[in-house]
């Protein structure tokens, strides 16, 4: 499988453990940025990888800032994009099986790297279980065709 991440200096050291982790299973990773600590406005890389899984280049993105928040919002902007700012396990599960989610946020200056790559671990191991769950996601679907 091919993941798309980014992050923005708040969520730098944790998208880079993020990604060895992700190298570490065998999973091929498309870095978007950012390159370092030095600050950067975040909605831009927050593109970068809801356009690539939308595109296809990539199933599943993973959006690193200093809470998740601002990459969800950022994220959630782009029509078939579903960001879920994770920082639980139970949470991480629930949103790929309820919501199918494609982009998981995560937040550095409040979730630790041990928690996180948990998130990440049960977020790419949990399936969407469809049914009357599909029905909701079609209906967040229809208020993105509602908006353009
Ligand atoms: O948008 C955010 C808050 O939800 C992110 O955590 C950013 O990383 C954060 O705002 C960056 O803050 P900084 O003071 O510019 O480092």
């Amino acid at each position: 499988m091919k993941l798309a991440i980014a992050s923005d200096h708040g969520g730098f050291r944790l998208k880079e453990a993020v990604k060895a982790y992700l190298a570490e299973k065998g999973l091929e990773v498309l870095d978007f940025g950012c390159t370092g600590t030095e600050s950067v406005d975040f909605p831009g890389y927050a593109k970068k990888v809801g356009d690539a899984v939308n595109a296809g280049e990539a199933k599943l993105g993973i959006l690193c800032c200093g809470t998740g928040i601002g990459m969800s919002i950022a994220a959630n902007k782009l029509n078939g994009i579903r960001a879920a700012a994770v920082g639980d396990v139970f949470t991480a599960k629930a949103t790929r099986e309820h919501n199918d989610s494609n982009i998981l946020c995560l937040g550095e200056r409040v979730t630790g790297e041990g928690l996180a790559l948990a998130i990440v671990d049960t977020w790419l191991n949990a399936e969407f279980l469809g049914g009357r769950h599909a029905q909701r996601v079609n209906a967040i679907s229809n208020l993105e065709a509602e908006l353009c």
